[in-house]
């Protein structure tokens, strides 16, 4: 009988899972038919693993999935999850220098680093365990411990000295932060990564942050706000160089505004440790300057010098090679728009294929490929197009769509409208502490359809998500004119832009 799922004449199985559709396949070789079989093998428990395991399971595949440290993944454990616990603690931060204009007197208040790690860390290991009863509900089987590709010829994984096989093996193994290695600079590794933030059990008080993206971004924030003294280290004049030129801009004066000692131009050389801390050597030079001189600082008495250059794809030890998957020069596993690799029957997901590294991202791409394998929706696929996404600065950024820059490469300069404003949003009419919004709208072709928003300031967080169904339906600046104002909001500036 065929597999009720895949439609598939199914191989055989040491031990039978859930479903009746696990059996004999008389053309696998002996090696595979010590394997346990499954219909769908997921290696990777974070984000887009476990969407597309769930999913799977709900269209009726028998479906394990493999994690090796912590259910839920990056997203869960180190990332979003955690970083928006810490963005909510500095807006508290942020908030309090407004509380006197307000009328409210909160005398002496004083911050506690070790009661929020403590209740952060509590959350995510609540959501450990949700995970978990969510697979076990579902009927998933959860296998830890790192996979591994064997060398049978039917691709096969072991964990721990125990095979697995199936028709479908899922990769979505996610990424790691990029190191540098102390051959590189000397004294990188005296340094932390994001992942290192999440264990710091107290507040630095001096903190080095080199890189330009959204985590250092997000973190210089969070530690400046809670009240670090932090330096931000750009090889080039401004942060989020790949996001449209007025947020990149925007957000590299904020990070000035609200106290972060930024070094344009600079990047470390050296790293020692001294008695009173760590000792951060930087060289500058300004390519714009003829006389080619460097300057060579050191930052003092550092007590967390933390790493945000980007991100890799974590494959290693798990022998894709073998398998005949293709990467790229990054290690970066290929795939078709389908998430197919270039070896048949396994897949990738999520940030191991580099693209859009962002947990609705996998999630999405994850389900989609359930619904194609399990449901056989030949068509159901991932549009990378239109991703919105959210910058957790101090204040917020939302983006979505093309930039003026990308407009106009693709357009035409002739084609391009921008609408932009700034203003000074309501919640600052009383305060003596102020912060900017701004918003621009870029529009393409004679009906101006709305192609790319871009935005930075109070509640930009929650602004972007209706505005980013508007826009993959096509909107044209007509549309957001004929929308009626919600007063007084900034995302009313949106539908009046003139
Ligand atoms: C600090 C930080 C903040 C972020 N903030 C946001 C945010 O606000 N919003 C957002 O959308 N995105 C954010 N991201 C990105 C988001 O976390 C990732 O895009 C998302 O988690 C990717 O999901 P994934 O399934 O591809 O991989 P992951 O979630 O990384 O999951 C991969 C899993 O595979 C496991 N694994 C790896 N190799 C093996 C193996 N050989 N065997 C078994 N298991 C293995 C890993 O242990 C891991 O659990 C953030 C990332 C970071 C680092
Ligand atoms: N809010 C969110 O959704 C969120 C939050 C965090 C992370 N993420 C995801 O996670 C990904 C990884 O984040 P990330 O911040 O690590 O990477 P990133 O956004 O790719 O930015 C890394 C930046 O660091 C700089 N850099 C690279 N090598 C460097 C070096 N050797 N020395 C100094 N600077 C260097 C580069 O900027 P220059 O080229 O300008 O120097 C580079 O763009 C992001 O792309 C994003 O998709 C999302
Ligand atoms: N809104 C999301 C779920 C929330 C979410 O994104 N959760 C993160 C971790 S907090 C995740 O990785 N989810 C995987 C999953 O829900 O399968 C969705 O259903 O698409």
């Amino acid at each position: 009988m065929l597999c009720r799922v895949c439609r598939r004449l199914p191989a055989p199985a040491v031990t039978l899972p859930r479903h009746g559709s696990i059996r004999r396949n008389m053309a696998s070789d002996r090696a595979a038919s010590q394997a346990t079989r499954f219909d769908f093998l997921v290696i990777g428990g974070g984000s887009g693993g476990l969407a597309g395991a769930r999913r799977a399971s709900e269209l009726g595949a028998a479906t394990a999935v493999i994690e090796s440290h912590k259910l839920g993944g990056t997203c869960v454990n180190v990332g979003c999850v955690p970083k928006k616990v810490m963005w909510n603690a500095a807006v508290h931060a942020e908030y309090l220098h407004d509380h006197s204009d307000y009328g409210f007197d909160t005398g002496n208040v004083r911050f506690s680093w070790e009661t929020l790690k403590a209740k952060r860390d509590a959350y995510v290991s609540h959501l450990n365990r949700i995970y978990r009863n969510n697979l076990d509900k579902a009927k998933i089987q959860t296998i830890q411990g790192h996979a591994r590709f064997t060398n049978d010829p039917e691709p096969t994984v072991e964990v721990d000295g125990r095979k697995y096989t199936a028709p479908h093996i899922l990769i979505a193994t996610g990424g790691l932060p990029s190191v540098l290695s102390d051959a590189e600079i000397p004294g990188a590794n005296l340094g932390i990564t994001s992942d290192g933030f999440f264990e710091l059990e107290t507040l630095p008080k001096r903190t080095v942050i080199v890189g330009a993206g959204y985590i250092a971004v997000e973190m210089a924030g969070i530690l400046s706000t809670l009240g670090s003294k932090t330096s931000l280290i750009i090889r080039q004049t401004g942060v989020l160089r790949n996001f449209d030129s007025l947020i990149s801009a925007n957000c590299t004066k904020e990070l000035q505004n609200t106290g972060i000692d930024l070094w344009k131009n600079s990047q470390v050389k050296s790293v020692c440790k001294s008695e009173k801390g760590l000792e951060v050597t930087i060289v500058t030079k300004d390519p714009e300057k003829k006389n080619d001189e460097e300057k060579t600082s050191t930052i003092q008495e550092v007590d967390c010098l933390l790493w945000a250059i980007g991100r890799q794809p974590n494959i290693s030890g798990l022998n894709i090679g073998a398998m005949g998957v293709d990467t790229d020069e990054r290690g970066h596993i290929i795939v078709d728009e389908f998430q197919n690799t270039s070896r048949p029957g396994i897949y990738a997901v999520g940030d191991v294929c580099g693209k859009a590294l962002l947990t609705p991202v996998a999630i999405a791409a994850g389900r989609k490929l359930a619904h194609r394998l399990f449901e056989g929706k030949k068509d159901s696929k991932l549009d990378y197009s239109c991703i919105p996404t959210v910058v957790f600065s101090h204040p917020p950024i939302g983006t979505v769509g093309l930039t003026e820059e990308e407009a106009i490469k693709s357009r035409g300069k002739e084609n391009v409208k921008i609408y932009k404003t700034s203003f000074t949003p309501m919640y600052h009419a009383i305060t003596s502490r102020k912060s900017q919004c701004i918003m621009k709208l870029v529009c393409v072709g004679k009906e101006e359809k709305v192609v790319g928003l871009h935005m930075q300031g109070l509640g930009c967080d929650e602004m972007l998500q209706g505005f980013s169904v508007a826009i993959k339906m096509g909107a044209t600046k007509a549309d957001f004119d004929k929308t009626i104002a919600i007063h007084p909001t900034s995302s009313e500036e949106f539908v009046t832009m003139r």
